[in-house]
């Protein structure tokens, strides 16, 4: 049975049943459910801290884990990434009041107040800075208000919780975080029920970005057509009983159906329909 780790609360927590729930596995009833067999899906996950998930995974008691970049990098466990999930996206700033400087450099014996010293401490090292490093567990924004640290480093996603603390963003990010599926760094990459698992989540995002899109047009246009609804491999293309014309029947992106749908009207095409996807394999 498939052992895999998933965040039991925090901003991966619901976007991660989600997916789940879309890739057609159980769902725990209770937040207070730390383990939930799947036995239909041949599943085991065990919610966890989601800055414990890739110590877990590492260590090799679980094969999988949904984390966030950021908290893999933190671990500093014997995981690596292996797909990305496309929700969670963040970067992993250093924030300070304006003013107080303009770049990593200029942290030189300064404080720096995190809940990723381990990552902080590397990128500080890795710029050459001799700046001190305090490990906070949350809200760290407030460190700097209340005269514990100059700086912080933290996850900014849209920048309002830096902004109400009265902070800017300081230099590059350290790095950009989005939800990733980790396993064991030595692990075989051969697993049936690995591939399958990554096979169904892989689905759920593909489900997610495109929209099937059908449409009838006079075969005369239908190279100009094609090229604008080129599908993932090629579109399936079906004679109509009604001499000269085509059904074609493509995937395409679903943040560009609507312009698609217009450039395919104006060609000539009629009947353009679309329709969202619930999951699929490739
Ligand atoms: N506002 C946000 N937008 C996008 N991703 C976020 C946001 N806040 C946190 N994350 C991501 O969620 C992951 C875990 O953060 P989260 O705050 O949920 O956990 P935690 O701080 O360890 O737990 P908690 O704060 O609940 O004790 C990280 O990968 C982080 O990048
Ligand atoms: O840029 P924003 O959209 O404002 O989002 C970023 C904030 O969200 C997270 O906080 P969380 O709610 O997890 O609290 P925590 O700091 O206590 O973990 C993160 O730590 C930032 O504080
Ligand atoms: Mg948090």
């Amino acid at each position: 049975m498939l052992r895999i780790a998933l965040p039991h609360k925090g901003a991966l927590s619901e976007p991660a049943s989600a997916m789940l729930q879309e890739a057609g596995y159980a769902q725990r009833k209770d937040r207070r459910e730390l383990v939930l067999v799947d036995a239909a899906n041949d599943v085991e996950f065990f919610f966890l801290r989601p800055g414990d998930i890739a110590v877990y995974v590492g260590s090799g008691k679980l094969d999988l884990g949904i984390t966030g970049r950021d908290l893999l990098a933190e671990s500093g466990a014997g995981a690596e990434e292996i797909m990305q999930l496309d929700f969670a996206r963040s970067t992993f700033s250093y924030a300070a009041v304006p003013g107080t400087a303009e770049d990593v450099r200029d942290f030189a014996g300064m404080t720096v107040a995190t809940s990723f010293p381990g990552l902080v401490a590397k990128h500080l090292a890795d710029n050459g800075v001799d700046a001190a490093v305090v490990r906070l567990d949350g809200a760290v924004e407030t460190a700097v208000q209340l005269g514990v640290a100059d700086v912080v480093a933290d996850v900014v996603e849209t920048g309002t919780t830096l902004r109400q603390a009265g902070l800017e963003i300081v230099g590059a990010p350290i790095l950009t975080s989005e939800a990733v599926v980790v396993r064991r760094t030595e692990a075989s990459a051969d697993e049936p029920e690995v591939r399958r698992f990554l096979r169904r989540m892989q689905g759920v995002l593909v489900a997610r970005r495109y929209v099937m899109m059908d449409y009838d047009i006079h075969v005369e246009h239908l190279e100009r057509a094609v090229a604008l609804t080129p599908g993932l491999e090629s579109p399936t293309i079906s004679p109509l009983h009604h001499g000269g014309w085509v059904a074609v029947r493509s995937m395409v992106p679903a943040r560009q159906a609507q312009q698609i749908m217009d450039d395919l009207y104006e060609l000539g095409a009629r009947a353009i329909l679309t329709t969202s996807m619930h999951a699929c394999r490739l």
